[in-house]
């Protein structure tokens, strides 16, 4: 990871590369590397698209699948000795709002523990907000919720960038 940064807030849209950036950063640091999986296996395409993330990850990575109780695991493997990297953020966002969660205290919560967090820690999540305003209204509310999220999360992040066409932009830090 270049530099020392502890927090890192990694955005891109859909198939940006924003995981393999992640992913590399994670591998430089030369820490136990730990990957906290947001997504769920709902249909046939989406455990499809987890195999290829698994096999593109290669061993070397202690997986810990969540669905809403992202704090809750990454206190437990907190530590100095520890890289973690959960990917994404937008995919617990979804998992909070299927279980009628209330998002605010849960984003507060995150924002809370990062700045609390020892070892190094890399965010990832899709920035949803930059096309056309969705035509229903859960997706709204979940592009709300999706800029907010990550407003709150840049903000006590040490570094940001925004991957587009594999290249990573630096936003902060
Ligand atoms: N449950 C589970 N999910 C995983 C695992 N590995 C990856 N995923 C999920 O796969 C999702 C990312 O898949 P894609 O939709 O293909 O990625 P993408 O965001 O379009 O592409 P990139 O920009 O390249 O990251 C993430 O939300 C992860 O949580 C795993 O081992 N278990």
């Amino acid at each position: 990871m270049p530099g020392n940064a502890r927090i890192v807030l990694i955005l891109g849209g859909a198939r940006s590369g924003k995981s393999a950036f992640a992913e590399r950063m994670a591998r430089e640091t030369r820490l136990d590397r730990h990957y906290v999986a947001t997504g769920q296996a709902y249909d046939d395409e989406m455990r499809d698209r987890i195999e290829r993330h698994r096999s593109d990850r290669g061993t070397g990575w202690a997986t810990h699948e969540v669905r809403t109780e992202l704090v809750e695991c990454l206190r437990q493997i907190d530590s100095d000795r520890h890289v973690v990297l959960v990917d994404c953020l937008t995919l617990w966002l979804t998992n909070l709002m299927m279980a009628n969660a209330d998002i605010s205290p849960a984003v507060e919560g995150l924002a809370e523990h990062l700045r609390s967090h020892s070892g190094r820690l890399l965010l990832v999540s899709n920035e949803v907000g930059l096309g056309i305003v969705p035509d229903n209204r859960m997706a709204r509310e979940f592009r709300d919720h999706a800029g907010r999220l990550h407003q709150q999360i840049a903000a006590v992040a040490d570094e940001v960038y925004f991957v587009a066409a594999g290249l990573p932009l630096k936003m902060k830090g």
